[in-house]
This record gives C-alpha cells, structure tokens and sequence, in this order.
C-alpha cells in the first residue's frame, strides 16, 4: 500500500499536488475546479490590491518543450481572493493558499496586515519573482531589499508565510538569499520556482516572436525548466534547514514529481501540464507516483524524500 500523504504546518495533505499559482486559479469557478480536483490544495492567482486586466494578447504560448507567458498579474484583485477565503470550506481538508504580488512593498504590506487581521486558516505566498512586469525587476534577484521586504512584512504579519521565489543559477546567490531567509523564523517555505525570466521563442514559419508583451520575452514554464527547479529545491531544502521546500517547475507525470520530492520537495505544484492537460493532470499524476513508488518499495513519501544520491 502506498501512502501520499503529506502532513506540514499543521496541515495534513491527502497527497503532495496543487496548482502553482496563476493556473487555474484566477477566478473562483477555476478555484473550484482545483479544488473539486484530485489535488490536495489550492493557491490562488497572485493579487494585487486592485484588480489588473494584465499585458496585452497574445501573452501565453505552449510549445512542446513548455511555454512562456508574460501575463502581467492579471486578477480580480485582493478582496475577491479573501472573500473566496472567507467562505472556503477548511473542513473538508484542502488547505488554501493565497498568492500576493503587491506592486510595491507597501501593497504587499497592506494585504499582509489586512489578511493577518481577518484571522483565516489559509497560508500567504508573497511573490517575490513575477518577471512580466515591463520596467519592474524580480525583487527576488536583490538580496538587500527581499531582506528589507521580508523585514516589514515579518512586522505586519505574524502567522507562518511563504515565499514565490524566482530561479538562481549560482552557488554564491542561493548562499545569499538562503541568508536572507533563514534570518526569519515564521517564513515557513520557499516555492522554487517562479518561471525563468525572460525567454523568447520564436516561430519559424512566421519569422516572428510568438507572445506580444516585451517584444516577445516571457516566463518560460513546463520541461523547459525542469533542471533548474531541481536544483533550486535541492540547493534550498540544504540550505534552509527547518524550513518546507515547495517544488515547482517542470512537473509532466509521476517521474518529475518523484525527483522534485527526492530533491526535497515537501509538496509540489503543477503549471504548464495543468494549463494544458486540465484538472485530470492531478489524478493522472499521482497514478504514476503511486505506481512508481510501488514498483521502487516506497510505502511513504519520507522514505524517498531528500535522500537524492551524489556520486
Ligand atoms: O509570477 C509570475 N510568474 C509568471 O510566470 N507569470 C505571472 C504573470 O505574468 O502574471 N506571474
């Protein structure tokens, strides 16, 4: 017998899989669908205060190795989230994740304090790494102001949160942000990782780029970055002791969800295979993790989770 279940700050998950945010996840009958799905959790679109319509279209392009995105934060804005979380149904044991992105420190500021001060059961991702706002960098490639964020919103908001983060791709950046987040004790996880920045794909038998925002640059999700999300969580789940590692990033079947969790992956969250396939990627998914774990002799998650061998 094979057991799924993943039990982490003070939630008890029925298996690892949700969605990453900004997938099926903006409104609430997508909310629903995730959550009436075979996953075990829910996150919502990232929000800012007001709602945003977004960058222009075509702004999502799936190719057979991923796709890209530059999205631009489109949602339906703070209170529309919290009044999901207001009347979501806690009980029935998925826990609800509520994925901010603030244009500024002080917007993500606001929300923190207002969602501390309506003392709801659902969990912050604050975003640190949406790559698609033309003029505004990641904030997580600079280390003193995530340090200075992260500071002030420590002060406004007291429960366990979690941060978005955007890949890193050198030793010398995981040291120096796994500083900066070890200095804060009720940041509880890390998600790695947000899409990497700032790809282009080109269509050949159009000569052309093939989304509009940025003159074609975007977020690039799916296989694409499967390698990079691999080592993110497993540099992070290192250096970050005590702290969750949410996987991200390049998720397609069983077998990538397995090397996420072998990385040390705590639970994990499925993009581009969900926008493209649909909710039933959840059921499927776990299907082959289960079959997987069937076939190696794992009857639970911790007996495989972190133990990735080097050579
Ligand atoms: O954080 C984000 N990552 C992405 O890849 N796209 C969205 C967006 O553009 O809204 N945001």
């Amino acid at each position: 017998h094979v057991d799924l279940s993943v039990s982490w700050l003070g939630l008890a998950m029925a298996n690892p899989l949700y969605n990453a945010s900004g997938v099926m996840c903006r409104s609430v009958a997508e909310l629903e669908q995730v959550r009436t799905s075979a996953a075990a959790a829910v996150i919502t679109k990232s929000c800012t205060p007001q709602p945003r319509t977004g960058n222009p279209e075509p702004r999502y392009c799936a190719t057979a190795l991923g796709s890209i995105n530059s999205m631009g934060l489109p949602n339906a804005g703070y209170p529309y989230y919290l009044d999901y979380a207001r009347s979501y149904p806690y009980a029935a044991g998925k826990p609800l994740f509520l994925s901010l992105s603030g244009m500024t420190l002080q917007e993500n500021l606001d929300m923190l304090s207002d969602l501390a001060a309506a003392q709801l059961p659902c969990l912050p991702e604050v975003n640190l790494s949406c790559p698609n706002l033309p003029g505004k960098p990641q904030l997580g490639y600079d280390f003193q102001a995530c340090h200075e964020a992260l500071t002030q919103m420590a002060r406004v908001y007291h429960g366990p949160f979690g941060v978005k983060l955007p890949p890193y791709f050198d030793p010398v950046h995981f040291a120096r942000m796994a500083a900066v987040l070890n200095a804060f004790p009720a940041l509880r996880f890390v998600t790695c990782i947000n899409s990497i920045g700032n790809g282009l794909v080109i269509d050949v038998d159009r000569e052309s780029v093939v989304i509009k925002p940025k003159d074609g640059l975007g977020g690039l999700g799916g296989s694409y970055v499967l390698p990079t999300a691999l080592a993110n969580v497993r540099e992070f789940y290192r250096l970050l002791p005590g702290k969750h590692v949410v996987g991200c990033g390049g998720i397609n079947s069983g077998r990538e969800a397995f090397m996420h969790i072998l990385a040390g992956a705590t639970a994990v969250q499925i993009g581009t295979c969900l926008y493209e396939e649909g909710e039933g990627a959840f059921a499927r998914i776990l299907d082959e993790l289960r079959a997987l774990m069937a076939h190696k002799g794992y009857q639970r998650l911790d007996d495989f989770r972190g133990k990735l061998k080097t050579l």
